[in-house]
């Protein structure tokens, strides 16, 4: 579903953030991408969806490269940024008739999806009034729905769980889990190690911009926790 080879990405000429990276995410997995504060998290999850350029290798969405055809890439695709920034003069309803619009989806599905995972995360009440208006967690909300919308096969998700409450969290992990069980695949970055111990069928290790491990959970973690296993192998002092 997802297929990074040799990706290497600078901001300053000479000073890479991403070294020669190489990573295969398969469909029914969901992976939590761990690492320490500047490890290139974000960097990488903003060059798989098309953010930012890179100097070397290439990413494969659905065996589609990125860099020849991004945007049959970003129709399969739905990324949730770790800051819900979005255009505060809309109202919540209007916002997500616009990303439908962007992605042709058609009136019925747009009203099943809408209806579907506004009532999941309990915003259907809040949809007429100005995003100017929203707490940053309802904001959150309307960008996760906005990225469901499509149905993607890949979900990439950049601390999806911060902010959100833990009703909202619940139907997150549930989504995430159906969209697995449709033969998609969910990446997501987070430092809550209990929450990708628990959720996720793969764990992604990253440090100073390598991958340093990566696999099954419960191949990396044995008996231990990921906490205990991450502060033991990978605690960056
Ligand atoms: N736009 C940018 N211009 C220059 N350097 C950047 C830029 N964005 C990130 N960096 C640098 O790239 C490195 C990796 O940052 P990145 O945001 O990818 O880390 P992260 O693993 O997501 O960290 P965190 O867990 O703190 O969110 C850091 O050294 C950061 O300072």
């Amino acid at each position: 579903m997802l297929e990074i080879k040799n990706l290497t990405k600078s901001y300053e000429k000479g000073k890479e953030i991403i070294k020669n990276l190489n990573i295969e995410i398969k469909s029914g997995e969901i992976v939590g991408f761990i690492g320490h504060n500047g490890a290139g998290k974000t960097t990488m999850i903003k060059c798989i969806v098309g953010i930012h350029d890179f100097e070397k290798g290439d990413i494969f969405i659905d065996g589609i490269s990125l860099l020849e055809d991004p945007i049959s890439c970003k129709k399969v695709m739905a990324y949730v940024p770790d800051n819900p920034d979005i255009y505060e003069n809309l109202t919540g309803l209007e916002y997500l008739n616009m990303v439908a619009d962007i992605f042709n989806i058609s009136t019925e599905d747009r009203e099943k999806y809408i209806r579907k995972y506004s009532e999941s995360f309990e915003i259907l009440n809040a949809l007429q009034d100005n995003i100017s208006t929203y707490s940053r967690g309802m904001k959150q909300k309307i960008v996760l729905i906005s990225a469901l919308i499509h149905n993607p096969k890949l979900l990439i998700l950049d601390e999806p769980f911060v902010g959100l409450d833990p009703n909202a969290s619940f139907e997150l992990k549930k989504i995430m889990r159906e969209i697995c069980a449709n033969g998609g695949a969910v990446l997501f970055s987070t430092h809550v190690l209990e929450v990708a111990q628990n959720l996720c069928t793969n764990i992604l290790i990253i440090k100073n911009g390598e991958i340093i491990a990566e696999g099954e959970t419960k191949a990396i973690i044995g008996k231990k926790t990921l906490e205990e296993i991450y502060l033991e192998n990978y605690y960056v002092k």
